[in-house]
């Protein structure tokens, strides 16, 4: 199932992750999950992300885990073996896109324009991670691509705070938003899991209906 509509409803936002140092996995995906978040997109910018995709995978069984940044075919296979459980990318190409719908995962694929989401759409999927989102239009972008395409589902990601995050989560097309600012690199460097379970908090209290 490569569609990942579903995936965005687990949480009102998908906290988007970067761990330099795989000792630190673990506590951190803990201190999320004890927030109520969990689902993790972990980016595969570090040398060591394959190696905290396993730990969580293994230690941490209540967190849905993503592999994000994923930027070649090579890399989604390596993510899905070391445990990943859904894909995300920045953007795609048609043999990454390719590639991907070959695997048993879903995925969730960055679009910016509208010719982008009309060629992911014709690969059979209806979500979509729309990054950069503030850069590249912000709230008014994704509401106007509502107009005629309501039937795709948006994680619009890239530029979103807690404070701009309720201007995409009113939006009919918007499931979930995605987001690093639940886990500042300098908590995760400090151990201040309270300060991530805090914003972690605060985060799924954004789904809360007023
Ligand atoms: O690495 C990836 O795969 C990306 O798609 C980029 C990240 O999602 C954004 O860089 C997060 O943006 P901020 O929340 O503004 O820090």
């Amino acid at each position: 199932m490569a569609d990942a509509t579903h995936i965005l409803r687990v949480s009102p936002v998908i906290p988007v992750v970067t761990i330099d140092d795989p000792r630190h996995a673990v506590r951190v995906a803990r201190a999320l999950a004890d927030g109520g978040v969990r689902i993790i997109e972990l980016t595969l910018r570090t040398d060591s992300a394959l190696e905290s995709l396993k730990l969580i995978a293994g230690e941490v069984p209540e967190i849905l885990l993503g592999a994000g940044t994923v930027l070649a075919p090579g890399q989604a296979d390596a993510a899905v073996d070391a445990g990943a459980q859904f894909l995300v990318s920045p953007g795609v190409t048609p043999a990454l896109l390719g590639h991907m719908l070959t695997l048993e995962v879903p995925i969730l694929p960055g679009v910016a324009t509208v010719g982008e989401v009309m060629a992911v759409l014709e690969q059979g999927l209806q979500a979509m991670k729309f990054f950069p989102a503030g850069p590249a239009g912000g709230p008014a972008y994704v509401a106007a691509i509502g107009a005629p395409i309501p039937h795709v589902q948006f994680c619009p990601t890239g530029g979103i705070s807690p404070a701009s995050a309720p201007d995409y989560l009113r939006l009919p097309n918007v499931s979930c938003v995605g987001g690093s600012w639940l886990t500042p690199r300098n908590a995760i460097e400090n151990g201040d899991w309270k300060l991530i379970t805090g914003l972690a908090q605060q985060a799924a209290a954004l789904g809360v209906s007023p």
